[in-house]
């Protein structure tokens, strides 16, 4: 039993804009609790559903009055919110928003995902169209075709536009995409002159199909129209665009629960009630969202938008659930073909309503088997094949394909700083590594001065040790300026593998898991051993600061000695203390080494060991593809045998039926020349008789 449920009406008032507070412009319409007063020349006041001021955000709207339809559109029952209102009242930033603040559309594509996931045991396909109407012209604002469209009804799809395309979405992302997209179509659509927006509609479109996993149950299937309608005229035009654009809504509302109630609902004077029929006293629960502009100048606007809310809110709508019965409904029109057939057949003369009634059952019949999910898939992949054309046609293809390769870009934006922090990076090292190569050849220089002069013994005390301190003070800074060399170095390497991390991110985001094993094992080993040639280099360097130490050392040794000054016993202590102690430290040192190696050793093990289960892995994926492949080709092929059968014996009928008809073409043929020659014998005796019948003669009739 369908249940009947009214047509909510939520108003909303925007607020002014700084400009329009600038010039000194005082509102001349508000709203609170669930009123919208308006001040045109006296002061009128509309009661809603509720009613929301200019510091309620969309996300407040949505939360309290939408989020619940997104549930119910998950029960399986068709849910429509219509934003209308004066041209800049907020119809478009009410149902679309702002990136900060996401209208009504957005949040409810988020809804519809997060509650379908959270929903187990069922599988979902839900797909997408745009619509726009301008002028009643039809634009499909996903795939800006130029095919014609027309809206039809069918005994599955309910009322739908022929020729739209529907996307499937697998994702709220996907989906806010395509929406996005589509509102971008309807920005470059404005190629006329007279201001574009304002007189379209647009008709976001989402259809919800539902099925138990382990059920044979009738599924569900729900249809919700989003759409931010063409602005309220307050001319009261003559024009018949507008006319058709929102006066058909009003007309439809008026007649609905307005004053002419009763009346015939004229749906038919304009695509958008046509398209929208079921959300206009049929199944669907629907709201209305009237948003009003606080401009003095947009008064009667406002009032228009209002009134028209009014008759919306005494519509009572007969919702129902929406069971997906394409099944039962393909052998039902089956069966009505197969009578009608028969019927035209065994007619003397086929009557021409039946041969359209036979038309229109066919077509019904080749869109029902259009809807089953596997086709509907087909049909959405090579509309995504053809929008690009029309995209790319309309200027709009760039745009897209920019935004799939927004996240692409991200990475390598991230990848392109890092290349400059990698290339500073390389400038300072090497910088530091020149000064420290100048240093280390200034140190060996004074030591070898000193050692030549301390040989010779020229040298005085004071020179030796001047020169002594100033071999000092060169080791101290080649010390510290060594130490900067190790940080750059690090920083160097740290930003390498930053980089090379990025870079595996975005390969393996492009590389399509095909054959990926090879690669990232191919990536590793290679990470491996840059990591080893810069430990490698980094060791060199270690050796040669010891080295360095060394020789300091040893020349400090030499000047001692020179000087005349040998080591004192405990001096001497000291110095095979730490000796023993350099000797315990290097095979410490050796041994730490040699467990690396060995840890080193398992680990490639243990890599080369994963490496291949994966491949067998793959091997094994790859065959049972290839199997389910087989399975598919032989059904297919069965499919395809059983077809033909049919077909054949289709044709045979056919045949059959052509012969018969042939043949009793014929026997007319010749009764109609028979009667033909009767008729020409009765002329003659007619003549003959002067113009009068003998009373014996009868005429055949
Ligand atoms: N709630 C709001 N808060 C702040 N600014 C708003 C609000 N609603 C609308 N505006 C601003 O008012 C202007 C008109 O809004 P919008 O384009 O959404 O109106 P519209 O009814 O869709 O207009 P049109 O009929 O021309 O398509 C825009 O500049 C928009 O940013």
């Amino acid at each position: 039993m369908p249940e009947s449920v009214a047509i909510k009406v939520i108003g909303r008032c925007r607020p002014l804009s700084s400009e329009e507070t600038k010039k000194g412009l005082k509102p001349a319409a508000s709203a609170s609790g669930d009123k919208i007063v308006v001040l045109a020349g006296k002061e009128q006041s509309f009661g809603l559903d509720a009613a929301y001021a200019a510091q309620n955000g969309n996300n407040q709207i949505y939360k309290e009055r939408c989020e619940a339809l997104a549930q119910r559109a998950l029960e399986g029952y068709n849910v429509t919110i219509i934003a209308c209102g004066g041209a800049g009242s907020g119809k478009t930033m009410l149902m679309a928003g702002t990136e900060d603040d996401p209208g009504i559309t957005p949040q409810f594509c988020r809804s519809v995902f997060e509650l379908a996931s959270k929903q187990s045991g069922k599988d979902f396909l839900i797909s997408v169209s745009y619509l726009e109407i301008c002028d009643e012209k039809m634009t499909d604002l996903l795939n800006p075709h130029s095919n014609p469209m027309s809206i039809r009804q069918h005994p599955t799809k309910g009322i739908f536009v022929d020729g739209l395309s529907e996307l499937i979405v697998r994702s709220a992302d996907e989906i806010s995409q395509y929406f996005n997209q589509g509102a971008r179509a309807r920005k470059m659509g404005a190629t006329d002159l007279r201001p574009h927006r304002p007189r379209a509609h647009a008709v976001f479109t989402i259809v919800i199909e539902q099925r138990e996993r382990q059920s044979s149950k009738v599924g569900l299937r729900s249809v919700v129209h989003l759409v931010d309608a063409a602005s309220m005229d307050s001319s009261h035009s003559s024009d018949p665009d507008v006319i058709a654009g929102l006066m058909g809504l009003h007309d439809v509302l008026n007649a609905l629960g307005g004053p002419r109630k009763g009346a015939a609902i004229p749906y038919r004077e304009s695509n958008l009630t046509r398209y929208l029929q079921e959300s206009l006293g049929g199944n669907a629960i629907t709201t209305m969202m009237a948003t009003v502009s606080p401009l003095d100048k947009a008064q009667q606007e406002s009032v228009n938008t209002l009134t028209l809310s009014q008759y919306a809110r005494a519509v009572k709508n007969k919702v129902k659930l929406n069971l997906d019965e394409t099944n039962q409904i393909i052998s039902e029109l089956r069966e009505e073909i197969g009578r009608l057939r028969d019927k035209i057949a065994a007619a003397s003369e086929p009557n021409k309503e039946d041969v359209l009634k036979m038309e229109d059952l066919v077509r019904d019949l080749q869109i029902a088997k259009k809807q089953t999910w596997d086709e509907k898939q087909r049909a959405s992949a090579r509309y995504e094949e053809e929008r690009k054309v029309n995209l790319a046609n309309k200027g709009i293809l760039d745009w897209v394909m920019d935004n799939m390769k927004k996240g692409n870009r991200e990475v390598e934006d991230k990848i392109q700083t890092l290349q400059a922090e990698k290339e500073r990076a390389t400038v300072a090292y090497k910088d530091k590594r020149s000064s420290v190569d100048s240093l280390k050849a200034e140190l060996q220089q004074k030591i070898a001065e000193y050692s030549k002069f301390a040989e010779k013994g020229k040298a005085s005390e004071s020179e030796n040790k001047s020169r002594v301190t100033a071999i000092h003070k060169l080791k101290e800074a080649l010390k510290q300026e060594t130490e900067k060399l190790k940080h750059l170095k690090h920083a160097l390497v740290e930003v390498q593998e930053k980089q090379n991390m990025e870079k595996q991110g975005a390969k393996s985001q492009m590389t399509n898991m095909k054959g990926s094993a090879e690669l990232r094992q191919k990536v590793e080993l290679e990470e491996r051993h840059r990591l080893e040639e810069a430990n490698k280099s980094l060791v060199t360097e270690e050796l040669e600061r010891v080295k360095l130490d060394v020789e300091a050392e040893r020349a400090q040794i030499q000047a001692r000695a020179a000087n005349g000054k040998g080591y004192t016993a405990k001096e001497g202590e000291d110095l095979e203390v730490k000796v023993a102690e350099m000797v315990a430290e290097k095979s410490v040192v050796t041994l730490q080494i040699q467990c690396l190696q060995q840890e080193k050793a398992r680990l490639a093990r243990e890599l080369e060991e994963i490496h291949r289960l994966h491949k067998e892995e793959l091997e094994l994926q790859q065959l049972q593809h290839y199997q389910t492949f087989r399975n598919y080709r032989e059904m297919f092929e069965e499919q395809k045998a059983a077809i033909e059968q049919r077909y054949r014996h289709l044709l045979e009928d056919s045949i059959q039926d052509a012969i018969f008809l042939s043949a009793r073409n014929n026997e007319l043929t010749m009764e109609n020349t028979e009667l033909k020659h009767q008729v020409n014998e009765m002329k003659d005796v007619v003549t003959k008789l002067g113009g009068r019948l003998p009373k014996s003669v009868e005429i055949p009739m």
